[in-house]
């Protein structure tokens, strides 16, 4: 088994705020505006303190920024941590800091920013850290109800009492004018309620919340996790839906337009469709697409929704290793979230879309929190997923008009359960034929698309193409050929742009083979096959992963010692044991082959698969190995073209392997010309495309001993019989 982990680039904007200063003159709009400033205040970093008359204000500000943090309840390394930064921040920036962290109003925020004068910016800043501090005062007492009885609901009492200890009589009217606009933003929920036409459980669920809301401060936590709440349960398509246009003939054509090659795929996902419309449901099973990276499984899943018309999203497991992940967390947490399967229906807006569970092979399974599995497996479960209920809004809701399509790179690590529930299509990889047709029907275009460019400015011919596939990458799909093709654009839409501002007019670029150093830089791959077959002892083998097929090295040498096999490559047991029947299977034939195998004692014996970071397993190097061994001992180098796949028995049979196609494609890739397959294999051979057949040669084998004959330049047969 391999992985690759490919760099994501993460990237930080930070803005600051320097000093306030009044616009003169705007100069210029576009591409940003430009303008004349006169600056209103600037003071150089640890510069000088704030004005006599200023300073007892900055004084009681600071009191009063270190009471708001004592009450704040943080762990002490972080109340320490908090309290040493408010002590290192100078007075005269404060206000302007701690007013944009508290929960202040967008005009109570534009009153700090526009005081120019610090007395007059403190006078601002004040009551809101006043309030503040009220507000957290009056929580840590907890909900009381008051007993004055003027009329008016709990939450006014408790409203007006906290506006009491904070507010100046002259603000008063923007609180009160503050409170308008939540009961405004009440009235605006109920009215969204009333048209959201929800089923009698949810509208029952959702005015009940409305009351609570209606009851909580704002100041309180719960008041904004009730309103989150009831706004989630607002947002789910609880009875909208897409009407569904399939009409097989134009699902036909989108799946061509829109794809090439990939027959065996379409054919099933139109049988799918047709069955879809027959039976007017779609309780058949999940269609899982299965292959590596980049073949087009989402692109297949995309096309699906546009033939129905529906909605399409696309849900990544990948990494997924708690159930809440799929089931939401319970209200009580607080930041608690719909799982993914409800955020998604909120997203789309509609109860009936297309979603794509991506990389259902990277669940991880038996975590603390819960088996996410078994939460997708009630998901995905016809019998029950008409009322799967998510933690977090915890009311019944009917997923069982969705469409789910998975998708996985391999089906070894797909949850048992799961994969007994869906029907698995394999998505193939491509061929360096099939990939340049598909960059010259799909990715150039597309590229060009995107990147603003027209044909008439960029031409990458066919054979340029080739060779990117080729030298440029090296993978079972077309990502990374679609990715080159995006950095030639890109390179490309420098040179448009310039000439455009210079003449208006454009030159077109034809790409030729010998520009794409200068483009993509020194060529990543090439046919190092056979340069490294020149030596006893290496032989070249076909190994299968989630991510496609692969060649696979394997070098065997020996050294004065004492006996010592040692295996180096991150190999895993399965793949040690392999190497060890290869070894006892030659030592007992080796008087057979006339060869010295005289490992225990004198020599120690070397095995080792390059790319030695990449983790490998898996029995099928067997035959690989034995033929490194015996190119060792026979002092012989193995045919230069030669590429093998297969397990051994300890009695030298060889039994077959999967990934055929994908491990004959990478040889391909390679340069290889000659493979030599487990006989039994050879049903494998008839989905290999027509080109991939006509330029590889494949011999059939059922024993190591015929695999000798196959591998050598002129055989390697035995001088005796068993
Ligand atoms: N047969 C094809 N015809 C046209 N375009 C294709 C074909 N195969 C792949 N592509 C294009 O290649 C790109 C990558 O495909 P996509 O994202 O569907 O791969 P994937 O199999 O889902 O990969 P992953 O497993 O990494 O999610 C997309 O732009 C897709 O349109």
């Amino acid at each position: 088994m391999t992985a690759w982990s490919h760099p994501v680039p993460r990237y930080s904007l930070v803005l600051a705020g320097l000093c306030r200063f009044r616009v003169e003159e705007v100069m210029r709009d576009v591409p940003f505006p430009v303008a004349r400033v006169s600056q209103l205040d600037y003071r150089h970093e640890g510069g000088e303190g704030v004005s006599v008359e200023a300073q007892p204000l900055a004084d009681e500000y600071r009191a009063s920024a270190l009471e708001l943090v004592d009450l704040l309840n943080l762990e002490p390394s972080s109340h320490t941590k908090l309290k040493r930064l408010l002590s290192s921040l100078p007075d005269h920036t404060l206000p302007d800091t701690l007013t944009s962290v508290l929960r202040t109003s967008f005009t109570e925020q534009l009153s700090v920013l526009t005081a120019v004068d610090l007395p007059l910016r403190y006078q601002a800043a004040q009551p809101l850290l006043n309030r503040q501090i009220a507000a957290l005062k009056l929580m840590k007492q907890g909900p009381r109800e008051d007993k004055s009885n003027d009329g008016g609901s709990p939450r006014q009492h408790r409203r007006g009492r906290v506006l009491q200890i904070e507010l100046p009589r002259g603000r008063r009217g923007g609180r009160e004018g503050e409170e308008e606009e939540e009961e405004d933003e009440m009235k605006e929920l109920q009215k969204r309620i009333e048209k959201a036409k929800l089923p009698e459980h949810a509208l029952k669920a959702a005015l009940k919340e409305l009351k609570r809301l209606k009851s909580l401060p704002v100041q309180f936590p719960e008041h904004s996790v009730a309103r989150n709440y009831l706004e989630t349960l607002l947002d789910l398509p609880w009875s909208s839906s897409t009407t569904d246009t399939l009409d097989l003939q134009a699902a036909r054509l989108t799946l061509e337009a829109d794809h090439y090659g990939l027959q065996p795929v379409k054919k099933r996902v139109l049988e799918y469709l047709a069955v879809c419309q027959l039976t007017q449901g779609l309780k058949g099973p999940i269609l899982c697409l299965v292959g590596a990276p980049g073949v087009g499984k989402t692109s297949i899943g995309r096309s699906v929704a546009k033939t129905l018309c529906r909605k399409f999203h696309r849900i990544s497991l990948g990494g997924v290793c708690d159930q809440s992940d799929i089931r939401g967390h319970r209200r009580t947490y607080i930041g608690s979230l719909p799982g993914r399967i409800m955020a998604g229906l909120r997203t789309v807006g509609v109860r009936n879309p297309v979603f794509l569970l991506d990389e259902v092979d990277k669940l991880t399974r038996g975590g603390v929190h819960g088996d996410p599995a078994a939460a997708l497996l009630e998901v995905l479960d016809p019998e029950q997923n008409s009322s799967f209920v998510d933690h977090y809004v915890g009311l019944p809701f009917d997923l069982s008009k969705i469409l789910f399509i998975a998708t996985a790179n391999s089906v070894a690590t797909i949850p048992a359960a799961l994969l007994d529930r869906m029907e698995v299509l394999e998505v193939q990889g491509y061929t360096s034929e099939e990939k340049v047709e598909i960059a010259v029907r799909h990715l150039l275009p597309k590229q060009l698309k995107q990147h603003g460019l027209t044909p008439d400015q960029l031409t990458i011919p066919p054979s340029t193409l080739a060779t990117i596939a080729n030298n440029y990458t090296r993978e079972a799909g077309v990502r990374g050929l679609e990715r080159n093709i995006g950095a030639i654009c890109r390179s490309v839409a420098v040179k448009v742009a310039e000439n455009r501002g210079e003449s208006g007019k454009t030159t077109p670029t034809v790409v030729t083979e010998t520009m794409l150093g200068d483009i993509l830089g020194p060529q990543k791959f090439e046919h190092e096959v056979s340069e490294r077959l020149t030596r006893p002892g290496v032989a070249v083998g076909l190994a299968w992963t989630g991510m496609g097929g692969e060649i696979l090295f394997i070098e065997a040498s020996r050294m004065p010692g004492s006996g010592e096999l040692t295996l180096t490559g991150q190999l895993g047991d399965v793949m040690k044991e392999s190497a060890q029947i290869a070894f006892n299977w030659l030592r007992s034939n080796a008087s057979r082959y006339g060869v010295q195998c005289d490992v225990p004692k004198e020599t120690d014996l070397h095995i080792h698969f390059p790319a030695g970071a990449i983790g490998k397993d898996g029995p099928s190097a067997g035959v690989a190995i034995a033929v490194a061994l015996v190119s060792l001992y026979s002092r012989r180098c193995v045919r230069s073209d030669t590429a093998m796949t297969g397990e051994i028995t300890l009695r030298g049979l060889v039994l077959p392997v999967g990934g055929i196609k994908e491990k004959l494609l990478a040889a391909q890739r390679a340069g290889i010309r000659h493979v030599v397959l487990p006989k039994r294999n050879e049903k494998d051979l008839v989905e290999l495309p027509v080109n991939v057949k006509n330029q590889l040669e494949v011999s059939l084998v059922s024993t190591v001993e015929e695999a000798l004959t196959k591998t050598f330049d002129g055989g390697l047969a035995p001088i005796s019989k068993l």
